[in-house]
Order: C-alpha cells, then sequence, then structure tokens
C-alpha cells in the first residue's frame, strides 16, 4: 500500500471525460533480420505467456480515510491491458498517428491499474509499434522514459528483454522497503508535511524576490499575465496528435552559433511554429505567449511518480527577429534556473505550486476563468543517444503523448533518440483542426535560426 504524492493526486482531480490525465509514448520498430512475416503476432503470444506484471504496472487505486493509495491488483487481466492491433491499410505513418489519436482520446478504468501497451501490426516496409498508455499520476515524462529505456538494449543480439510491465527492479542502495502497512502510509505523509512546513522561509523569499523583479522588468512581468489566444479554449475530449523527427545536430549548431542550451532553441522552434499558425489566422496575441516548461526534480534513478517543478517561460512571440527572439528566451530560462539552484526539490515544488495556484483554482472549480496563466505546454523529456533494440528489432523512432487540457488545448513534448529530436503534438481535435501544420511550421522554426546564424 502506497500513498500518492500531493502531485501525483492532482492528476486525478483534474481528470474528467473531456480531459484525461493520461500520458503515452509510441515507439516504432523495424522488424529483425531475417524474421517471418507473422514475427509481430508469435511476439504478441511470447508477451502474453512469458512475463508477469510487476510494479507499478499491477497497482490499482484504492481509498482509505480518504486517501488514494496504490495497492496490488490480485485481479489482473493482462488481456485488458495488454492489446494486439492491426492498423488498416495501407499501414502509413499516417493510420498510425489516427490509431493513437482516437486511443489517447479514452478514460482509462480507475477500477483497475491505469495502463494499456498497444501492440500494433500492419504497418508498411516491415515495421511495427508499440503504443504505450499511463496515467500521469503513476509517472511523469522522465520516469516514463527511464522504463522505456529499461526494455531496450543496445545489442541487437539481445534477446528474452521484457516488456515494460515485467522490466527487473531496481534495488535502490541503503533503502530498506517501508512495507505496506496504513500505519506507514499515514506517518510518510505527516513526515512530507513536515518537510513542507521547513519550505516556507525560502519560497516566500523566492516570490518576493520574484514580485520586485516583475514590477522592475516588463519582460518578466509578462510571465503572470498570459494573454488569451485561440488555443486556450474549452476543450472536447477527442485528440489530435502528430508526430516528427528533427536532426539533432542541426539543433546542436544553432545552440553554438547563439551561445545557448538545446532547451532554450527546441523551445525558440516551439515558438517560431506557435507564432506562424497564430498568424495564419491573424489570431497571434499582441502580449506574448507564456509556455509551461517542465523541469525534472528526479535526483537519482528512480522511476517513481512525478517529480518535476515549471518554469513559467516567456515565448517572446512579439518579436519579429528570430535570432532575438532565440536569446531573448535564452535570457528567462536562465534566470527562472538560477533561481531554482538555489532551492531544494520541494522548495521548487512548493514555488511552483504557489505561481501555479491561479490555473489550478480554475481548472478545478471552473471560477475566474479569465485569469490565463500560460498558454502552451513545452516539455523536453531527452532519451538515449544510440541505437537501441527490443529482442533485436531496432527501435527507430519514441515519440511522446501528452496531455491537453481545458484552456490548454495544445501539448508540444519532446523526446530525442539516436541523433534525431522527436516532438508529439497532442491537441484538442476541435480547437486545433489542422494540428500537423505545426510540424512543418518547427522544421521552418530551426531553419530560420539557421538563415540567421549564417550556417
Ligand atoms: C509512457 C510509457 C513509455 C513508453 C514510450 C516512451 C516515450 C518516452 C516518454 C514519453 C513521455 C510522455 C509524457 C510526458 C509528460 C511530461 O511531459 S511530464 C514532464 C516531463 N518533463 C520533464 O521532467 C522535463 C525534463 N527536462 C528538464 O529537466 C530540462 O528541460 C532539461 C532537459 C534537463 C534541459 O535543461 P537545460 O539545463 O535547460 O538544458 P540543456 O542545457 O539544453 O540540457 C542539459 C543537458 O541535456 C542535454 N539535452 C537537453 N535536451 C536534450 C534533448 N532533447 N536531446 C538530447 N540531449 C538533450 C544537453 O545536451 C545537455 O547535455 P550536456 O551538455 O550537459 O552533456
Ligand atoms: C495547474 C496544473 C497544470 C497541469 C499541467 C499538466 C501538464 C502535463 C505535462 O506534464
Amino acid at each position: 500500500m502506497k500513498p500518492l504524492s500531493p502531485t501525483d493526486q492532482l492528476f486525478l482531480w483534474l481528470e474528467k471525460r473531456q480531459q484525461p490525465m493520461h500520458v503515452g509514448g509510441l515507439q516504432l520498430f523495424s522488424f529483425p533480420e531475417g524474421a517471418p512475416d507473422d514475427y509481430v503476432a508469435q511476439l504478441a503470444e511470447e508477451l502474453r505467456q512469458k512475463f508477469e506484471v510487476t510494479p507499478p504496472f499491477n497497482q490499482r487505486l484504492s481509498y482509505k480515510l480518504g486517501q488514494p493509495m496504490w495497492v496490488e491488483d490480485e485481479h489482473l487481466d493482462l488481456e485488458h491491458h495488454f492489446r494486439f492491433e492491426a492498423l488498416p491499410t495501407p499501414g502509413r505513418i499516417r493510420e498510425l498517428l489516427a490509431f493513437v489519436s482516437a486511443e489517447h482520446s479514452h478514460l482509462m478504468d480507475r477500477e483497475r491499474p491505469m495502463w494499456e501497451v498497444h501492440l500494433i501490426e500492419g504497418l508498411k516496409d516491415r515495421q511495427f509499434a508499440i503504443y504505450t498508455k499511463i496515467h500521469h499520476s503513476l509517472v511523469d515524462g522522465v520516469s516514463a522514459m527511464r522504463m522505456a529505456t529499461r526494455m531496450l538494449s543496445d545489442n541487437p543480439q539481445d534477446t528474452g528483454l521484457p516488456p515494460i510491465w515485467d522490466l527487473p527492479r531496481k534495488a535502490r542502495p541503503g533503502r530498506v522497503d517501508p512495507g505496506s502497512s496504513l500505519w506507514h502510509s499515514i506517518t510518510h505523509l505527516l513526515g512530507m508535511s513536515g518537510k513542507q512546513l521547513g519550505t516556507i522561509p525560502t519560497v516566500a523569499k523566492e516570490l518576493l524576490k520574484t514580485i520586485n523583479q516583475a514590477r522592475k522588468d516588463p519582460a518578466y512581468d509578462s510571465i503572470f499575465h498570459a494573454p488569451r489566444s485561440v488555443l486556450n479554449q474549452k476543450i472536447t475530449g477527442s485528440r489530435r496528435f502528430a508526430a516528427q523527427s528533427y536532426c539533432l545536430t542541426r539543433i546542436k549548431s544553432v545552440c553554438e552559433a547563439y551561445g545557448t542550451t538545446i532547451n532554450d532553441v527546441v523551445t525558440a522552434m516551439c515558438a517560431s511554429a506557435l507564432r506562424t499558425y497564430l498568424m495564419n489566422q491573424d489570431a497571434l496575441p499582441e502580449k506574448p505567449l507564456i509556455a509551461f516548461v517542465p523541469v525534472s526534480l528526479h535526483r537519482d534513478e528512480s522511476t517513481e511518480g512525478n517529480q518535476v517543478g515549471v518554469i513559467l517561460a516567456n515565448l517572446h512571440t512579439d518579436e519579429n527577429d528570430a535570432g532575438q527572439r532565440l536569446l531573448k528566451i535564452h535570457h528567462g530560462m536562465q534566470e527562472a534556473k538560477d533561481r531554482y539552484r538555489h532551492m531544494s526539490p520541494e522548495e521548487i515544488i512548493n514555488y511552483t505550486a504557489l505561481t501555479l495556484a491561479p490555473a489550478a483554482f480554475h481548472l478545478l472549480t471552473g471560477m475566474a476563468p479569465k485569469w490565463q496563466t500560460f498558454n502552451v505546454v513545452i516539455s523536453n523529456v531527452p532519451g538515449p543517444s544510440s541505437p537501441r533494440y527490443w529482442n533485436g528489432a531496432k527501435l527507430e523512432g519514441m515519440y511522446p503523448v501528452s496531455i491537453a487540457m481545458d484552456r490548454m488545448a495544445l501539448n508540444m513534448t519532446l523526446t530525442s533518440y539516436n541523433g534525431q529530436v522527436e516532438f508529439g503534438l497532442i491537441g484538442c481535435r476541435r480547437t486545433l483542426p489542422s494540428l500537423q501544420r505545426m510540424l512543418d511550421y518547427l522544421e521552418d522554426g530551426l531553419a530560420e535560426l539557421e538563415i540567421a546564424a549564417g550556417l
């Protein structure tokens, strides 16, 4: 029995039909050399027969004294969670993305462990795919990426590698299993509150500094007054997913030319894509868009729950010059990172909670609809830098599928793998009808920076 942290619980509270709170990943593989045509069907049979379901994949929600806990599901039904499916012909990436768009729109059953793995055959060119869906109250992007990486090997000859639901548990040195009693859960929560109280002085000091800085600097002040835009409307429950890879070497060359980080460049690509998308609808707000940028607080190799703080980043979408826009984004991100450098993870989480309080208040109550805290999520989850294989099948790409929410109809998350940066855009189907065009605008955003830098 394990209690959920307040951040993990938030994703349960926020969930509703038009706002499912699961995240996912789409992995694209090519058949191992010499594999038979029914390779994927054989693989499905093996996965059904050979493996167990281990934590967190065997954990379902239960409530004790009103407190949500993870408990082992004694009636686990693998057939419900693991599904073998086929794409309609001609089995192009377009059909695959349509499949993910539809599956990502469905809520999961809270009576069961909240995950699904879809093994997908019928793709062209001897490829197959795995779309994994898991509730955000169980993992964040970094823990999901760690799990996905642990099921893979850098050796194409390695066989017997498990699926994501039966990964070997990593023992943490010096950690004793705390047991599973309700008493342990209560003391754990009280301990957490003690730690939380200790964060008050630093968080208060940093908030005061923030307010003073916002008084002096208009670019900084903008962070706390996001404009309303077409992205920020009530959403429906159906999603559209668009994904594409971009060359990491090109992104690194832009970083070097401007003296910025990778994260700054991908953020600037998003800013440029949003600008073009909104300008084409004559809907670019005069004031700059503000992004919700998660920062990982995982201090070890853990794959447990959500450990993230958030930076509210000014995207400077009111700036015409692409190079200047990148430098301004870099400057704002540096400032935010400097602030967090002096804070503990608990302090960062509480500072984040206070800065996002108006958004959370609106999402939970529907009140204060005029206050827009941020316009879009931009999340960067780095992955393995060299080729990976799963039982001889080469991983060709790995795309994140995240969350759209009321008044935040678009989420731009990216991962990286083997020299590629892989964007996964998820949006409300009704609010953002031509979402796939953003993929071209991201490319244009990168090209614009290359040209401006003379590359
Ligand atoms: C679901 C089941 C799974 C199945 C399939 C799997 C799918 C795979 C997961 C999907 C997941 C979806 C679900 C999302 C749900 C959330 O999005 S939850 C929120 C998750 N996001 C986070 O936690 C944010 C994590 N990112 C961060 O903390 C920071 O942005 C970063 C990435 C560390 C960047 O920080 P920074 O200091 O501004 O940036 P930067 O200097 O650019 O980077 C630091 C270092 O990282 C490197 N780096 C940064 N970005 C990249 C990049 N994109 N590529 C390569 N290297 C990079 C830099 O080169 C640099 O390296 P060194 O020079 O130090 O060697
Ligand atoms: C105020 C709460 C905001 C929650 C945003 C969810 C973003 C999902 C990416 O991890």
